[in-house]
């Protein structure tokens, strides 16, 4: 895989409406065992922190969720020298409480997709890790700091489910959602989540709600032109929080995620 001089601690993979991020950039366009990431990968610095990023649906939105080269994503970050994974995406609420313009940090999610490879390790061990909480801790509250700071008054906590898409949900399927009690709905949170956690990464997702679930509003449903719409009468802001997250995390790690594969017997090497 190719190799560049900078060496990137903190990765940010951009979703839907957020394609750019950094300044004086080195791009990369490495290969994995998985093929090819979403798009070249661009390196630069925030605050003296080596920062990489990539837009997980590329930079002209052309990988649908549930196409995403996630493994491939997960990967070059990695091999790359990212340990820490900050995840901005565009999710839809289940709750009339969270409108358009909230940032949530949720601490869980619910897997509800249907045909994403969601680990590494096929064959030759079997591996099976804890993921009881799918987040990194330290950067939860970092990320919740920086927004609090921000003047954003975050949501902490909640719980993210992940649908298959790449339609958007029946107002059955919303209502559901809701009634379990589930706050946060996306297409993209898994596998990401748990791929990191399998290089034993911390992933720390930042969610902006751009729009009121099917079940949850009166209206027509959430359509794809609302999500950018409003995502990008937040990209401005939002920006600078990810920069502020960077700036704050802490570079040795103190959270339990860089033990998660610790005593295990892996079937492949890290990268
Ligand atoms: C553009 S509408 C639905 C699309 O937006 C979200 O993307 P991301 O999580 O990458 O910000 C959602 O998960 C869907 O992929
Ligand atoms: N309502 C919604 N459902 C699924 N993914 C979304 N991303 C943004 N809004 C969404």
């Amino acid at each position: 895989m190719a190799q560049t001089t900078s060496q990137p601690e903190i990765g940010v993979i951009g979703g839907s409406g957020f394609y750019s991020f950094l300044d004086d950039i080195e791009e990369v366009r490495p290969d994995t065992p998985y093929g090819p990431p979403s798009d070249a990968i661009a390196i630069g610095e925030i605050a003296g922190r080596r920062v990489a990023f990539i837009p997980r649906h590329g930079r002209d939105h052309r990988h649908p969720p549930h196409r995403i080269p996630y493994r491939a994503n997960l990967w070059a970050l990695r091999a790359l020298g990212v340990r820490q994974i900050v995840a901005p995406s565009a999710v839809g609420s289940l709750t009339p409480d969270y409108g358009a313009g909230t940032l949530a940090v949720p601490d869980q999610l619910v897997d509800r997709t249907q045909s994403r490879v969601q680990t590494f390790y096929d064959e030759g061990a079997a591996v099976h890790l804890s993921f009881a909480d799918p987040y990194c801790p330290t950067g939860r509250q970092t990320a919740l700091a920086a927004a609090r700071t921000a003047q954003w008054a975050p949501v902490d906590g909640g719980t993210l489910v992940v649908i298959e898409g790449p339609r958007f949900s029946t107002r059955a399927e919303s209502r559901w959602y809701a009634a379990q009690g589930w706050t946060l709905i996306g297409m993209t949170g898994h596998p990401e989540a748990v791929l990191a956690r399998e290089l034993a990464l911390c992933y720390t997702p930042l969610c902006l709600v751009t729009d009121l679930d099917a079940g949850i509003e009166e209206g027509e449903g959430v359509t794809m032109e609302e999500v950018f719409r409003v995502f990008g009468e937040n990209i401005d802001r939002l920006r600078p929080l990810v920069a502020e997250v960077i700036k704050s995390l802490p570079q040795n790690r103190p959270c339990p995620c860089p033990h998660s594969l610790d005593g295990i017997k892996l079937p492949i090497p890290l990268p």
